[in-house]
């Protein structure tokens, strides 16, 4: 499939009018062909009206309708063949398993919502029957359904071009809510973009839905962006990104006449809590798991672990020396844009100038555009008065805190902004230190781990990939997982309307088939 450069507006695909941009080779810093012109704000509008027009069809389209359409666009997507592949390698640096990995991913996210649609529990429909005689008041029938919020803004994210961009975790669930979406590209991989964008735009045509359920913009600026986030015909907005951007567009929600809710996921440092049990039974381990973890990917993850914690000793020292030798081993890997490989040469730069931190182990060096893993150390004291740094380094770079004793290390997580995950490495002796630490945690995070590594977060029904701000922007939501369609839909209660009246997911007979509650008690199917 060939890649044209042109913004997909309903059933059209049309090269914009505004100014251009190429992706760039990752690895070389060359650009690609072809060139993408940008979308103007005419073609933005065009995009809403369509989708605004769409929505009151699509979503009510039935369960299976929308099942079957998320389904069409993943076998679109696996159709695109190696195309996709080469050129996702091209533009993002990332090798071949782990594009194909992650199209694998994304395919199974697509499916994964398609059978949350014929589970029908997401809608979460409750029925009180009326109680005509009940004294001293009569009660009367209420029922209750979640009904899609509109069209939403999705923005591609750079570190995951097909899982969390143009047809990624916001997309599929948004989708499966039942809201067309406009995808503002992700300019470090619009190539990648606009093939997966064509798979969108087919799967609409072939299942016979109104050609506004999905758009593709492409901007060199940011004037789209912004503007679809201020369009009155946006309901919400799906991000994954930097801080900056993500409260940049939490801002433009917020002041317009009528605010939207922005689902951004942004930064995270991710804390591991080496418990003493664990350290002593199994330091040296730990230590390569973890170089492992935050190398991954050329650290370019929000779930990468970036901040290590424990109690100095014989343990520690271990998980040092393995992980330093490690990390001294690892080649340095390419970044996925020029931009984020300055920011985090600029950030290692920052830490290694930092008075109270000492250097413990920096990689190879590599080329112009590769990253260097780098581990650093200061200790607790210096960390509660130094706010920045806690701050993210979007990259293969962490910071040991050496604590003083358990308690230091609970004054630490007191300090710490919302996580993404906390790690935990523990034996049974830890237990009773891990008991005293799980409400902190709970109340810092959104995923708790044990013996293992917040990267590489499963698509699942239990996943939350959230957690308070500024680890995301709305703490109460997941953006992986089939919980992620909560966040696009809302529930509208409808009292005494004859059964005629009433959505076929309401009605008595439950043509859907839906999951009831029934007077507070789940039906059996
Ligand atoms: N924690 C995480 O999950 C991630 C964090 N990052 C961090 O973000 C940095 C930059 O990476 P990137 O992925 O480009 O993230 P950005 O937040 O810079 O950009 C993400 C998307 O949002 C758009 N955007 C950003 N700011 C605005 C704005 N003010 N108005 C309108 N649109 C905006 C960008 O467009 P445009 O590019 O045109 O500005 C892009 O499409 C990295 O160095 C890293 O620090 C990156 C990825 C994931
Ligand atoms: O680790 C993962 O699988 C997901 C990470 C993520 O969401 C991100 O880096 O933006």
């Amino acid at each position: 499939m060939t890649v044209r450069g042109e913004n997909l507006i309903g059933a059209q695909a049309q090269r914009g009018t505004q100014a251009a941009f190429r992706a760039v080779e990752a690895a070389t810093g060359q650009a690609l062909e072809p060139e993408f012109p940008g979308a103007s704000l005419q073609d933005l509008d065009r995009a809403c009206a369509l989708a605004e027009a769409a929505f009151d069809t699509y979503r009510e389209t039935d369960p299976e309708t929308r099942a079957a359409f998320l389904e069409t666009i993943a076998a679109n997507i696996l159709d695109i063949g190696d195309d996709l592949v080469t050129r996702c390698m091209q533009e993002t640096g990332l090798p071949r398993p782990r594009i194909e990995g992650e199209r694998g991913r994304t395919v199974g996210q697509l499916r994964l919502f398609a059978g949350v649609l014929r589970e029908g529990s997401a809608f979460e429909i409750r029925i009180d029957p009326a109680l005509p005689d009940r004294k001293p008041l009569p009660r009367p029938d209420l029922r209750l359904r979640k009904v899609a919020l509109g069209p939403v803004a999705v923005f591609g994210a750079s570190n995951f071009p097909l899982a969390f961009s143009v047809a990624g975790g916001d997309t599929a669930s948004a989708l499966a809510a039942g809201c067309p979406v406009i995808v503002k590209a992700h300019p470090a991989h619009p190539g990648t973009s606009e093939l997966v964008g064509r798979a969108i735009q087919k799967a609409v045509a072939a299942s016979g839905l109104p050609e506004g359920v999905f758009a593709l913009l492409f901007d060199a600026g940011q004037s789209i962006g912004q503007g679809l986030v201020a369009d009155p015909r946006i309901a919400a907005v799906g991000f994954t990104g930097s801080r900056r951007g993500g409260t940049a567009l939490m801002e433009i929600a917020a002041k317009r006449p009528h605010p939207i809710p922005v689902y951004a996921e942004m930064s995270s440092i991710n804390p591991v809590l080496l418990f003493p049990g664990a350290l002593a039974a199994r330091g040296e381990a730990i230590g390569r798991a973890f170089a492992a973890s935050l190398t991954l990917g050329a650290g370019q993850f929000c779930t990468n672990p970036g901040l290590i914690l424990a109690v100095p000793g014989p343990g520690l020292d271990a998980f040092l020396a393995s992980a330093t030798a490690a990390l001294r081993e690892t080649p340095a890997a390419t970044m996925l844009t020029p931009g984020i490989h300055k920011a985090y040469c600029e950030g290692v730069a920052r830490l290694a100038g930092h008075a109270a931190v000492t250097r413990l182990a920096e990689g190879p060096e590599g080329t112009a555009t590769q990253g260097r893993a780098a581990l650093f150390a200061t200790d607790s004291s210096a960390f509660l008065a130094e706010p920045e740094l806690q701050e993210e380094m979007f990259g293969a770079a962490a910071l040991v805190v050496r604590c003083p004793d358990l308690a230091a290390m609970r004054k630490v997580l007191e300090h710490l902004e919302g996580q993404l995950t906390a790690s935990l490495h523990i034996t049974p002796e830890d237990h009773a230190a891990v008991r005293d630490l799980l409400p902190l945690l709970e109340r810092r995070v959104g995923r708790i781990l044990v013996d293992g590594f917040g990267t590489g977060v499963e698509v699942a029904h239990a996943m939350v990939h959230g957690g308070p701000y500024p680890a995301t922007s709305d703490g109460r939501t997941t953006s992986v997982g089939s919980l992620a369609i909560d966040r696009f839909l809302r529930p509208v209660s409808y009292q005494d309307l004859p059964d005629a009246l009433l959505p076929a997911a309401l009605k008595q007979a439950n043509p859907l088939g839906l999951p009831r509650r029934i007077d507070g008690v789940l039906e059996r199917r």
